[in-house]
């Protein structure tokens, strides 16, 4: 159950960081996190083991969405299918600012650099393990994109296999999640509201669908958390630290033990205010292969792929048409199971 709590709790990983962690410490871990995961869902973590400064990981969505950043020609080269016709990726590249009445943000994904590229018929809508695409122009950006990519991925497996103990589980429970994994890494940049727009969201309340998130926000601040009395509360940056938060893959795993929380972003400046470049944020979606067998502690089965292609169908990012339901704005709501 969630709780009413007051601010998010931090987490410090810092037995992660060490080649020789011993087993009470990674113990101890386990239990900090079940703790977490079990109440408020959602947690700062603070000494990463990665090997991006805060700076370095702003510098992406900079390159990309700053004012020496990409054309917005440029942009649409890399937009998905659904936006332009003629481009062939279907699932990764870039997605422009939607229409939704609480969503003002625009995207750039990529998966797994070593994601294998199956042949696809055409007829396939969304191909999940298509190959990235990238901005021609800046070749330094796409290999710290990758590069951050794969260090979020081996944080996150370190994550899973201490929290396959949090359920009760060996290490590897979670070790099939890895292959093929299908996990997303995603820049953000909410661009400043224009001083007319009454509403302040421009991310609106959602869970996420998968398994784990791992965020990194800038200092803008915004992030609110829904606590169990139904308040919003704010999670602005902390020096040092990315968000994690467990998805509704995840909760369903853990049988209801681990709480997917719902979460939103309001604007914290507009047009013309001192912060004239928006947001930014880069959230990573830690998600298993295709056709990874996803279990729950109590045996309960789906095939991941299948999941997720019949929830992207709500997902702002691949609509068709401009006018989405408001409360498809993230990942959200796999129905598993
Ligand atoms: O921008 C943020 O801080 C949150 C983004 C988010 O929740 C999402 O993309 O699912
Ligand atoms: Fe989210």
């Amino acid at each position: 159950m969630s709780t009413s709590f007051s601010s998010l709790p931090i987490v410090s990983l810092s037995t992660l960081s060490s080649s020789s962690s011993s087993l009470d410490a990674l113990e101890a871990l386990s239990l900090r996190l079940d703790e977490v995961f079990s109440t408020t869902g959602f947690a700062y973590l603070t000494d990463l083991p990665l090997t991006y400064s805060h700076d370095d990981v702003f510098g992406l969505c900079d390159d990309f969405f700053g004012h020496n950043g990409l054309s917005e020609e440029s942009k649409m080269k890399l937009a998905k299918k659904s936006f332009v016709k003629n481009n062939k990726n279907t699932y990764r590249g870039y997605f422009p600012p939607q229409a939704g009445a609480d969503n003002l943000k625009e995207g750039f994904e990529i998966g797994s650099p070593s994601t294998r590229s199956e042949v696809r018929l055409d007829t396939v809508k969304f191909n999940l393990t298509e190959p990235n695409v990238f901005p021609s122009s800046n070749s330094s950006f796409r290999t710290r994109c990758e590069t951050l990519h794969a260090e979020l991925q081996t944080l996150s497996a370190k994550l899973l296999s201490v929290l396959a103990t949090s359920l009760g589980k060996l290490p590897s429970f979670f070790e099939h999640y890895l292959e093929d994994s299908l996990s997303t890494l995603r820049l953000l940049h909410y661009p400043p509201v224009p001083a007319e727009r009454q509403q302040d969201l421009i991310c609106t309340p959602h869970t996420d669908s998968g398994i784990l998130t791992l965020l990194h926000q800038d200092k803008t601040g915004g992030l609110e958390v829904r606590n169990s009395d139904g308040e919003w509360i704010p999670a602005p940056y902390v020096p040092g630290s990315m968000v994690v938060n467990i998805g509704d893959l995840m909760a369903k795993v853990s049988e209801g033990r681990w709480i997917a929380t719902y979460h939103r972003v309001r604007s914290m400046n507009r047009e013309g205010g001192v912060r004239s470049q928006g947001r930014y944020s880069i959230p990573f979606f830690f998600e298993p292969g295709m056709d990874c067998v996803v279990q729950s502690v109590e045996g309960r089965e789906c095939v991941y792929g299948e999941h997720v292609l019949e929830k992207m169908k709500g997902w702002v990012e691949f609509q068709d048409v401009v006018k989405v339901p408001e409360e498809s704005a993230g990942r959200i709501a796999v129905e598993a199971f």
